[in-house]
Parts: C-alpha cells; structure tokens; sequence
C-alpha cells in the first residue's frame, strides 16, 4: 500500500495542479521515442563494428501535472554490440513497455521497473531509457536532481576517460594530445581486437611512446581475442604499462575470463559478460575480472544498475563507470547513479557528447581539469535540444 504524498508539501511541484497527491501528478499521459542518427567526428571502430554516426531511441514522458522527462538508449552499428538494435528498441518500447506504463505513477520508480519486467524479457537498453525518463520527470516534478532520489550524490566529478578507436596511430596520437590540450581528459582507452593482435599492439605501443609518461592507458578488445591470444599477447601489455584490460574474451566465456585473470598481473574488466544481476553474482564470485564496467543498457535502469554495484562491491571487485557514446541525456543518467555509490574506483569514460559533432542537449556535461561534472538542476539537469533532435531523427 503506497502512502499519498501531499503534492502541494513538495517543492518544485506547480501550486495549480488539480491533482491532491505526487502520485496523482505523475501520472503517465503519454510516451513519445524517436530514432536518432546522429554523426560523429570520426569513425569510431570496435572488434566486432565500425560507426561513423551513432545511433539512439529517445523517449519523452508526458505526465499529468504536464512535465517532461527525457532518456536515451544507444546502440552502436545496429545489433552488433548487443542485440538490442534502434528499430527494436523503438518497437519495444511502442509496443509493450509504454503501455505497461501509461496511466501509472512515474514517481514509484522501483514498480515502473516491475511493470516493465513483467512487460517484456531483457531489452535492457529500451528499458533503461524509460527507466530514465521517469527519474528525469519525477526529478523535475519535485524540483530535485536525480541523484537526490538515488541516495543523494556522495562526488560531483568523474576522473574521465577518452576511447581512441580509428585504427589509425598518428590519428590516434594526434586525437590523445589534443584532448589533454583541452584539459578535457587525460586517460585513454584505446581499441583492439579489429586487426590482429600485433598490428593492434604496435599502435598502442606508438601511443605510449607519445603521450607524457605514466598517462593511463586501457585496452578493450570488445570479445575480439581467444584466451591463447591473451597468454600469447599478455607480456606485451603488461610490458606497454596497459593498466587494465577489457572483456579480451567473448562474453559467455566465463571460465576462461576467470582462467586469464588469475594469471594477469593487469587487471581484467567484465563488460559484455555481464548485463544482468545473475551474470554479475556469476562474473564475481568466479573471479572472471576484478573490475566490472557498469553501463544503464546493459542493467536495465538506475536500480538494477546500483544493485549490481552491489554484488560487485561485495564480491570486492572494482567499478568503472562505462557508457555506450550517450549524448548528454544518456551520460547525465549515468553520472547520477554513479554519484552515488560508495566507490567508483576507476572513474567513467563517459565521452559520447564530446564525440559527436553536435550533442543533443542545449545545455551538456561540463569537461573540466580532466573531469566530467555531475549537471545541476531538477532531474538530470540536461536540457535536449528539440531543433537537433529534430534535425537528427528518422524522418521514414
Ligand atoms: O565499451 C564498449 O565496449 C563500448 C563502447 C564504449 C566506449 C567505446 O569506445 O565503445
Ligand atoms: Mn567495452
């Protein structure tokens, strides 16, 4: 039995509603998604896809009291990353998650979440931008940030990390000096598994070479390598100074990810490996990697992604805030629930909004002293911008 909260007690919820309790304002009126196709400065290559424009489904609540909450879900090059693709998120999302939420309370996150579960299997990425559309309406409803109705924020900065993906080395080089120019980022995860592993060793070598000593280094190979490549090529990054090595195996190959990190002396992350809670308790208590990337489309919202935090914290494996090239609506939801967890050992790569060429918010992340700033303001404090989602929208 939920307990009325008195609208009018409640700051930032508009005096005239004719609504008498939070839960009546927030009802859900109506939701509205969108596929976006939105370019990027360069392309932008993994093992297993190559983008030169990324794309994303954005959703906009609607609610009673007449606010606006926006998510993103993104994908890269289609169906290949995961299996969620833009056209089966959108289709998801029209057909059988937004029904199972309209005329429901978007304030009672945690039975949204319930809702949408029961609604649909998996799809996490399409659950996630809902998820975060109705964080971002309750925010603005009561006129808090969005990690207020997490737990409250516990650091307003990330330590950011910038990922190098065009496979050429002078690029690369080039893209990395110019980034710490900016002041933007100083840490660099660069890409493997698209060439094999000794063209792909030779430019992370011509990159440590460049960059000033002791710069952090990170390697995700995205599924690209079989265990004997990494026993093979493990020498090499550890003798590269590579500080952490990403999901080198394919995603289900747990026992081997847990063969390989016993035998490293870089750190292992689980990315891929581990969407669900299940696949985290699994990840973890076999000791697949002893860091794990946390991303909202792969554990289906701000909650299910805390309580995989959870398991991990308690398995004692680090946390690395991951991101799928979000715009700053997607990023922002990250950086509120990354907020607030106990740890976040490794900081967030979150560089979607600088790797577009124009991102999808008026008023985006802030990059400052190689940090990414938790945005201020009711909900996720980002403001999306109607011309450009416009102008980037599917229009067929
Ligand atoms: O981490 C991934 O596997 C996916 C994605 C996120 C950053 C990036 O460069 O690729
Ligand atoms: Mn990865």
């Amino acid at each position: 039995m939920n307990t009325p909260l008195t609208a009018q007690s409640l700051t930032g919820l508009p005096q005239d509603t004719p609504h008498d309790t939070l839960q009546e304002a927030t009802r859900i009126r109506a939701v509205t998604s969108w596929i976006l196709e939105a370019p990027t400065r360069r392309k932008h290559k993994l093992s297993n896809t190559s983008i030169s424009y990324q794309g994303y489904v954005f959703v906009r609540v609607t609610l009673e009291n007449g606010v606006e909450g926006w998510g993103e879900a993104s994908t890269l090059g289609g169906p290949r990353w995961a299996e969620e693709s833009v056209e089966a998120i959108k289709a998801n999302i029209d057909t059988y998650l937004a029904p199972a939420l309209i005329g429901k309370p978007a304030c009672l996150l945690e039975a949204a979440a319930g809702e949408m579960a029961r609604a649909c299997k998996r799809n996490y990425a399409a659950k996630s931008a809902l998820d975060t559309a109705l964080l971002d309406a309750t925010g603005k409803s009561l006129g808090v940030p969005a990690h207020v109705l997490l737990g409250g924020a516990r650091r307003t900065s990330f330590s950011a990390i910038w990922a190098l993906a065009s496979g050429d080395a002078a690029q690369e080089v080039e893209e990395a000096q110019g980034m710490i120019e900016k002041g933007w980022f100083n840490r660099f995860k660069i890409k493997l598994g698209f060439a094999d592993p000794k063209t792909d060793l030779d430019r992370l070598a011509a990159l440590q070479k460049a960059l000033p000593p002791g710069t952090d280094i990170i390697a995700d190979v995205n599924q690209g390598w079989s265990e004997a490549d990494f026993i093979r090529y493990l020498p090499r990054l550890a003798d590269l100074g590579v500080s952490l090595v990403e999901q080198p195996l394919p995603a289900g190959q747990m026992a081997a990810m847990a063969r390989i990190s016993a035998r490293s002396p870089i750190p292992i992350m689980m990315d891929e490996g581990v969407f669900t809670l299940d696949e985290a308790f699994d990840g973890c208590a076999r000791g697949a990697g002893s860091v794990l990337s946390l991303k909202l489309c792969k554990h289906g919202g701000v909650h299910q992604l805390k309580q995989v935090a959870g398991v991990a914290q308690a398995a004692g494996v680090q946390l690395y805030g991951g991101c799928l090239l979000e715009s700053s609506v997607g990023a922002a939801a990250h950086l509120h629930a990354f907020a607030t967890l106990p740890a976040l050992e490794w900081g967030t790569e979150h560089f979607g909004p600088k790797i577009l060429i124009e991102d999808l918010c008026r008023d985006g992340l802030r990059y400052e002293n190689f940090e990414v700033h938790l945005p201020e303001g009711p909900g996720l404090g980002v403001t999306p911008d109607l011309d450009l989602i416009d102008r980037y929208a599917r229009k067929d």
